[in-house]
């Protein structure tokens, strides 16, 4: 997908808001700036004029022989001299200004783009086309918005040191500084065709750039090389990196070449119509029409002018690039997103506990739901399982519960009021969620637990007390530095852990929050050890709620209710007893995973 091309008012707004967002990254940058960009615009003109007197002053210095006279034209010289190194010093500030500007501005994108993305809902960052315009915004995120300030910055330069020759030219000629537009107008016209080309051509095949970067992880990751290593599938994947290489680097050149030759040509016609203006200002020299200082300032001020008409022209063309991608960075600012900040901490009806009515959710771009109109009703202080084969919408049903998706049609309700009018952060405390998959952090053993409390400062006790629930006491125990050694191998000190320690970890998380009466397990155990998996599904409830999910149904057998799921649908509902009576599809599943062990 493309993203759209804005349209002029847009784009002017986008570069008006640009400029803000430079304001805000540093007002005496910007400031400072913006003083030394007019000041070295108009130096060149004054060096031109300053070198019309030196000249003029040599020749009145030799027709007259008059020390006063030859003093006069040193002066001049002098002056000139002063006036180019007072340019060039100022030049060489600016750019050390915006060599910081560019820095600044760049973290300050950086950080509004990450503060978007962490406030985006699941559903949004699971869509591809979001993802997509996050990638190209993080992509450029550093360097097109600063190119867009410095292009703005760099046009005015340029337009205010044209102005300043045009008002020198047009003394002589005013046919002069129309020659000197006219000759920029073809290469400006040619870049502006290219601008949208190019932007379209990049952003276009950003897919196919996924696909080298997801191709690049599984050579280089630690977490691919066991299986390409043992399969033996690093030859074959170098050989697709490769023919994606060469094929995207085969668009680029002819990309580029259309561009070099198209330029080329342009260049010459520009170069042609200046260099008739330069042979007009020598002719009527020749013929006496003006001086020769006049001649030399002209001269300058003709190739002045061509250099000045080409920068604005390459800088509006670079404006015109950047504008597309900064529109895309607005696009991605503009994105909804949802205020759980505020909203209920509480229930109207304490009691009522956790309800699915009717609940249906549907994927996007997905014919069948994933979840059709399922109910239950979780009391509080009972243990509700849930069973299904793969893809029956189990973790569907999770990020429901979690209040992470919002139902298409039905409702989920905390006692008594709809997720979507609770505030995040009290269903975080009344939810511990054990998700699958589980996240294992590369950081401490103790951010790893602390997660479970938006990272906040944890107590001891509180540590302690998960660490215990999460059945992970003795192993952090064993950590070379306790819960605060880092986990993972990739820092010094670092050390990693098997999968059911970071099983462990994850479960430790879902307990830390003790104020959670409602516990919602995925899959919790599936990595443990027949002796933790036994230890932790004989743990009494102490008054919460549970939602087990388990492909390993004895691990359900003591719930008070069971769902069965089949492709979205709650095909059965019932305690164990109730179930195996009926005979239905947890019956069958049921002895199913029974037999082996009652023919051991
Ligand atoms: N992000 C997604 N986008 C589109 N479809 C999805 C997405 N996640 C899951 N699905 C689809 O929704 C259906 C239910 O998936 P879900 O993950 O809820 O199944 P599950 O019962 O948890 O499966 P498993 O036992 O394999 O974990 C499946 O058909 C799956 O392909």
């Amino acid at each position: 997908m493309t993203p759209p091309v804005p349209g002029f008012a847009e784009a002017a707004g986008h570069a008006w808001r640009t400029l803000g967002l430079t304001w805000s990254a540093s007002r005496g940058l910007t400031i400072l700036i913006a003083a030394l960009t007019v000041f070295v615009a108009l130096l060149p003109a004054l060096a031109l004029y300053l070198s019309k007197l030196v000249m003029d002053g040599v020749v009145t210095a030799m027709d007259s022989a008059s020390p006063a006279d030859r003093d006069l034209a040193q002066l001049w010289v002098a002056a000139e001299a002063a006036t180019l190194a007072v340019l060039l010093a100022a030049r060489r500030l600016l750019t050390f200004y915006k060599t910081r500007l560019h820095a600044e501005l760049g973290f300050a994108v950086t950080s509004l783009i990450l503060r978007k993305s962490a406030a985006l809902s699941l559903a949004q960052v699971e869509d591809a086309a979001v993802q997509q315009q996050f990638l190209l915004a993080r992509q450029y995120a550093a360097s097109r918005p600063y190119n867009l300030v410095n292009r703005l910055f760099d046009a005015a330069q340029q337009g205010l040191t044209l102005a300043s020759v045009a008002a020198l030219l047009a003394g002589f000629s005013p046919w002069l500084f129309l020659l000197v537009v006219a000759g920029g107008l073809p290469l400006f016209i040619g870049n502006l065709h290219f601008a949208g080309t190019a932007y379209r051509f990049y952003t276009g095949r950003s897919p196919q750039m996924r696909e080298r970067s997801y191709l690049e992880s599984l050579v280089t990751t630690e977490a691919a090389a066991r299986e390409r290593l043992h399969f033996g599938f690093g030859d074959e994947l170098l050989r697709r990196y490769g023919e994606l290489f060469h094929s995207l680097h085969a668009d680029d050149s002819a990309l580029h070449a259309r561009q070099a030759w198209i330029a080329s040509a342009l260049g010459v016609l520009s170069s042609a119509v200046f260099l008739g203006g330069k042979v007009w200002i020598v002719w009527v020299t020749i013929g006496g029409a003006i001086s020769l200082g006049q001649m030399v300032m002209l001269v300058g001020l003709l190739k002045q002018g061509q250099a000045n008409v080409s920068s604005l022209m390459a800088a509006f063309n670079g404006v015109v690039e950047d504008l597309l991608y900064v529109a895309n960075l607005f696009a991605v600012m503009e994105l909804p997103e949802e205020d759980r900040s505020s909203g209920a901490t509480a229930g109207p009806d304490p009691e009522d506990g956790l309800r699915f009515d009717k609940v249906s959710y549907s994927y996007p771009g997905r014919k069948r739901p994933a979840l059709d109109a399922v109910s239950f009703h979780l009391p509080h202080g009972s243990r509700l399982g849930i069973v299904g084969a793969n893809g029956s919408g189990k973790t569907t049903l999770v990020k429901l519960a979690t209040g992470l998706y919002a139902p298409d049609s039905g409702r989920v309700t905390l006692d008594g009021l709809d997720l979507r009018d609770w505030q995040r952060a009290a269903l975080s405390r009344r939810l511990g969620v054990m998700f699958q998959p589980y996240m294992n952090y590369k950081l401490t053993a103790r951010d790893n637990i602390a997660a479970g409390r938006g990272l906040a400062e944890t107590d001891a006790a509180s540590l302690a007390r998960a660490a215990r629930l999460g059945l992970a006491e003795e192993l952090i125990a064993e950590l070379p530095s306790g819960l605060d050694t880092r986990l993972s191998r990739h820092f010094l000190d670092g050390h990693d852990l098997s999968g059911g320690q970071w099983q462990r970890l994850a479960m430790a998380r879902a307990y830390l929050n003790d104020e959670a009466d409602i516990l919602i397990l995925d899959e919790p155990t599936a990595a443990m050890d027949p002796a933790a998996e036994a230890e932790f599904m004989q743990r009494p409830l102490d008054g919460k709620s549970v939602i087990l999910i388990s492909h390993r149904l004895s691990n359900l057998r003591h719930a008070d209710q069971i769902i069965v799921l089949d492709k979205g649908k709650r095909i059965e509902m019932g305690s164990h007893d109730t179930l195996i009576a009926q005979g239905g599809l947890y019956a069958d599943l049921f002895e199913s995973q029974a037999d082996p062990y009652r023919e051991g």
